[in-house]
């Protein structure tokens, strides 16, 4: 058995595979778990292609305990990076009992299999959604916390399930990593992120607009309190979010106990700035619509990253361009992003069907 591995759960989904490539590419060995509810199978394909390296996958849901017990027991796992979760805001609200039930229950069964194998070093995918309507910017680490809506608690009560634990029991070690709002694509042109259905995300829905998919953006909301009226969120290139992953990594083997760490730039942009930068990249304008606010969102989040800089080493190095130029390389080289490629793994790779 070859010990020190690191476990990716929900290394097939957008910020995952990503952090799959710098991890392979820094010569960790990696297993990833991801039960493909909002992935596709050739996401593997391409970081292998990326790396030139077989990546260790499992077709295994988090809920599944006796499942990760099977994943546990043919590798030693040095810690585990917890990406797997339902993310979007707006689901939430509807199937709020769903989020709760995957999210939280999920993270439980994962800890308490941990547990039983001596796993005790957890990077977790927080987000600055933990902040709510924050009343500081940009926001430090010890603002408080309290979320507006269901998939924003669940990450809140991981986070205190998380740190509950590394309080009980000193061997555990944690980052809680709070992200603000990834996007780009990696540079090969070869990955990027994969929605399924309409994007509710800006970037990705900017994205469908330039390739003609969508018709125009609508602009939720001009009415806010900033320089142009819409809000300001800290975009942060998300291969730079990958490489704070292995940052936090590395201050786990210091056993910092449970830790918390903003990712972010430190820069906010409006909406319309984001607009007008990835048109640039487009090498045209493109259409939108000024539209009433969409409910549940907040002025502005900015990130104060400072503690990451200095305790993790690590910085957002990509500027704003390079993250429109990446996401605009790979949407027009894969126009309907993987769809058309078998979205299943080798039947021995499946645990959990779906
Ligand atoms: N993308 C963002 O804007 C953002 C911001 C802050 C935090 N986050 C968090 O980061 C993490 C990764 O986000 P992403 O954008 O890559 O999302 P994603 O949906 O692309 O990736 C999540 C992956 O987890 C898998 N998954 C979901 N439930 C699972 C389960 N029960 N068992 C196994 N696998 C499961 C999905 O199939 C998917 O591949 C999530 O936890 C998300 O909440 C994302
Ligand atoms: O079609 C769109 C989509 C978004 N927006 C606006 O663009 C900004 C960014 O929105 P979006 O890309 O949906 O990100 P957030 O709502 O900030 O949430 C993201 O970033 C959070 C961290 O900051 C994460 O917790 C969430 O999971 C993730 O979806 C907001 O002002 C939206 O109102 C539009 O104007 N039109």
């Amino acid at each position: 058995m070859t010990s020190n591995y690191v476990l990716v759960t929900g290394g097939a989904g957008y910020i995952g595979s990503h952090t799959v490539v710098e991890l392979l590419n820094k010569d960790y060995n990696v297993v990833v778990v991801d039960n493909l509810y909002n992935a596709s199978y050739e996401a593997i394909r391409r970081i292998e292609k990326l790396t030139g390296k077989k990546v260790n996958f499992f077709q295994c849901d988090i809920l599944d305990g006796p499942g990760l017990r099977k994943v546990f027991s043919q590798f030693t796992f040095s810690s585990v990076i917890h990406f797997a979760g339902l993310k979007a805001v707006g689901e939430s609200t509807q199937i709020p009992l769903d989020y709760y039930h995957n999210n939280i229950n999920g993270t439980i069964t994962l800890l308490q299999v941990m547990k039983e194998f001596n796993v005790k070093n957890i990077v977790f995918s927080s987000s600055a959604t933990v902040y709510g309507d924050p009343p500081i910017i940009p926001i430090p680490e010890t603002c408080p916390t309290g979320s507006t809506n269901p998939y924003g608690r669940t990450k809140l009560f991981i986070e205190h399930i998380i740190r509950d634990l590394c309080t009980a029991e000193k061997e555990w070690n944690a980052a809680l990593l709070r992200y603000f709002n990834p996007a780009g694509a990696h540079p090969s042109g070869i990955m990027g992120e994969n929605p399924t259905g309409i994007p509710n995300n800006l970037m990705p829905y900017l994205s469908q607009v330039a390739i003609g998919k969508r018709e125009e953006l609508s602009v939720f909301g001009d009415d806010y309190k900033t320089r142009d009226g819409t809000a300001i969120r800290d975009y942060i290139h998300v291969v730079d979010l990958s490489l704070g992953h292995l940052a936090a990594l590395e201050k786990l083997n210091v056993n910092p106990g449970c830790v918390e760490y903003n990712l972010g730039t430190g820069h906010g942009s409006t909406v319309l700035e984001m607009v007008r930068a990835f048109s640039k990249a487009v090498g045209r304008d493109l259409p939108y619509k000024i539209c009433p606010r969409r409910a549940g969102d907040v002025t502005n989040l900015t990130a104060d990253p400072r503690k990451a800089n200095s305790e993790l080493q690590w910085k957002a190095e990509k500027s704003l361009e390079e993250m429109c130029q990446s996401l605009w390389d790979w949407q027009s080289k894969n126009p309907e992003g993987f769809e058309g490629c078998d979205p299943n793994p080798p039947a021995e790779c499946i645990i959990t069907q779906k």
